[in-house]
């Protein structure tokens, strides 16, 4: 058992009332989940300001309160430590609960619009095959060694995420490999946690919603590497303008990679194909199994990591040679078809426009490239023109449907989609809000030797609308209407 005082230590404090010696059995940020013993720690939200709920969690059991504002509240025996970011605070002492997992594991934190699932799954994948005791926190799902563990957020909050991380420590992993999300930056999720080393992938338009402006999306991915020891690395995609400006501020070894320049890891591409990428890796020549230009800076960090992280590189490259796209990434469905379809995660335009390009670039013929897209409802707006542009421009036909509407109204979604779209590009466009009639049409229309992309969910199993996430996953939809249509 733990006394507030032993986990309050590093946690900055403007003031405390009360006594620190008592003992705590629980940490909580949300009050309908405190119990009598708990230290609730009240956050601003983008909802709700928890500050309002201190009561709430006091009748409910909470011996302790951590605030940035002492509540008025007459004739409390509570303690309340007040602090100047709650946040960052319940980061340090969800740390100090759970005796500080990240500093017996090492931990390698990676940043960016896209790739992270990707990367992070390659470096999850490859210590494996490496023959380590490995964690993963990933989009698509949490690992500690083989046992898989459900993810609801790209980062956890600061609580499951050192509970993860804890668990991993009693499980003798050496090491973890981890998205670390803006949202989760920007929130304090990452706040209290010892990095081994951090990776930035590249930063194009997303989140605008929550961050409201690019350089704000900017300045919080830099947070990450602004916070790392000098003990740590720092490494980055030297080819995205931003590489540089991840660097500027880290006391972290600098180390970058790239296809562009001369860096400390540099790929060339030699082939690329629907077979998979042939990559010259620091002048070794290396078949692997992931599609698309993209997936060489994927494949080019995760091989830089391992090679930080002091492996043998051969043997690096020989196991990463034989590993599966992650879930949902650029993953072929295979059916009992002579149509080409591909199930891709692309939910942003730099992610669409690089899927596209990779398909066109594999064109022989005459084939029809037929995508299906939609946006994510209460997220980035802007970003919704942008990626129906996008998709009309490098297909021949584009369907326009229902991604999570989440609590908006799907019909101004696609409303918003379609200002993306010229005269010019209106004929070729179909809306079809129903995402199963629109991957049943898209199949209906396609010829032998077409090319389906389904994007923007990928690997997720459900459609979420109101709250209510309905069952619904792509890849089995397109197998199905794919057989339904066959010759
Ligand atoms: C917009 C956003 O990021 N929201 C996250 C945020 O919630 P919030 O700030 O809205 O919280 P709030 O509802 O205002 O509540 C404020 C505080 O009051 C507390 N509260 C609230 C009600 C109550 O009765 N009692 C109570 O104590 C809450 O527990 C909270 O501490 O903090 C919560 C706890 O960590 C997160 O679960 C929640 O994620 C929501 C569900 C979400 O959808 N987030 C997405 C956008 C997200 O984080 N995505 C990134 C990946 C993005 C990407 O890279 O593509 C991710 O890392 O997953
Ligand atoms: N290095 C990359 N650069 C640009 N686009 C990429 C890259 N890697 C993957 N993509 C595209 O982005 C999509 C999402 O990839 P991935 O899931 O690896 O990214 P992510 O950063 O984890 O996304 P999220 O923020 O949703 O967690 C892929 O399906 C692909 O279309
Ligand atoms: N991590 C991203 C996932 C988007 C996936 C897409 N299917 C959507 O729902 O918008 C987000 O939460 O913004
Ligand atoms: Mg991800």
């Amino acid at each position: 058992m733990k006394t507030l005082k032993d986990i309050l230590y590093n946690v900055k404090l403007t003031s405390v009332s009360g006594n620190t010696g008592i003992e705590v059995v629980d940490v909580c940020f949300d009050s309908r989940k405190v119990q009598k013993g708990s230290l609730f720690v009240a956050v601003k939200g983008t909802q709700v300001d928890g500050h309002d709920y201190i009561e709430k969690a006091i009748k409910s059991g909470a011996v302790a309160v951590v605030c940035e504002e002492m509540p008025l509240l007459p004739d409390i025996h509570v303690t309340f430590v007040e602090t100047g970011d709650s946040a960052a605070a319940l980061g340090v002492i969800a740390s100090n609960f759970f005796d500080n997992p990240s500093k017996k594991i090492k931990l390698v934190g990676i940043t960016g619009t896209n790739g992270k699932t990707t990367t992070v799954t390659l470096l999850y994948s490859l210590f494996r095959s490496l023959g380590y005791n490995v964690g993963l926190l990933s989009t698509v799902q949490n690992k500690i060694n083989d046992e898989v563990i459900p993810s609801t957020h790209t980062t956890p909050d600061q609580i499951s995420l050192n509970a993860l991380l804890s668990e991993m420590v009693k499980q003798k992993c050496e090491y973890a490999f981890m998205e670390v999300s803006s949202h989760a930056i920007d929130q304090g999720r990452i706040a209290g946690l010892q990095y081994t080393g951090a990776v930035f992938m590249n930063i194009s338009h997303d989140h605008l919603d929550y961050h409201e402006t690019f350089d704000n999306y900017i300045k919080a991915k830099k947070k990450l590497f602004d916070g790392l020891p000098s003990s740590a690395f720092a490494l980055v995609n030297m080819d995205d303008k931003r590489g540089q400006v991840m660097l500027q501020n880290t006391r972290a070894r600098q180390l970058a990679f790239g296809l562009k320049f001369m860096t400390d890891y540099k790929a060339k591409i030699i082939t690329n194909s629907y077979q998979g990428l042939e990559l010259d890796i620091n002048g070794r020549s290396v078949w692997f199994r992931l599609i698309g230009a993209f997936n060489a800076y994927n494949l080019l960090a995760a091989y830089a990591v391992a090679d930080i992280l002091e492996q043998d590189v051969e043997e690096v490259l020989l196991m990463l040679s034989g590993i599966e796209t992650a879930p949902g990434r650029f993953e072929s469905v295979n059916a009992d078809s002579n149509v080409r379809a591909i199930v891709d995660y692309a939910h942003t335009p730099d992610a669409l426009e690089n899927v596209l390009q990779t398909i066109d670039s594999f064109r022989s013929g005459n084939e029809k490239v037929i995508t299906v897209v939609g946006c994510g409802g209460d997220r980035d707006k802007d970003k919704r023109p942008v990626m129906a542009s996008i998709a009309a421009k490098w297909s021949d036909k584009v369907i326009f449907t229902d991604d999570n509407p989440r609590t908006e109204n799907p019909d101004t979604i696609i409303k918003e989609m379609m200002g993306g779209i010229g005269p010019s590009m209106v004929k070729k466009t179909l809306i079809i809000r129903d995402r199963r009639e629109a991957i049943k049409t898209a199949c209906s229309l396609a010829n032998d030797e077409d090319i389906i992309l389904v994007a923007g969910k990928g690997h997720e199993t459900y459609q979420e609308i109101n709250g209510v996430r309905h069952d619904f996953d792509d890849r089995a939809v397109l197998k199905e209407m794919l057989e339904l249509f066959k010759d």
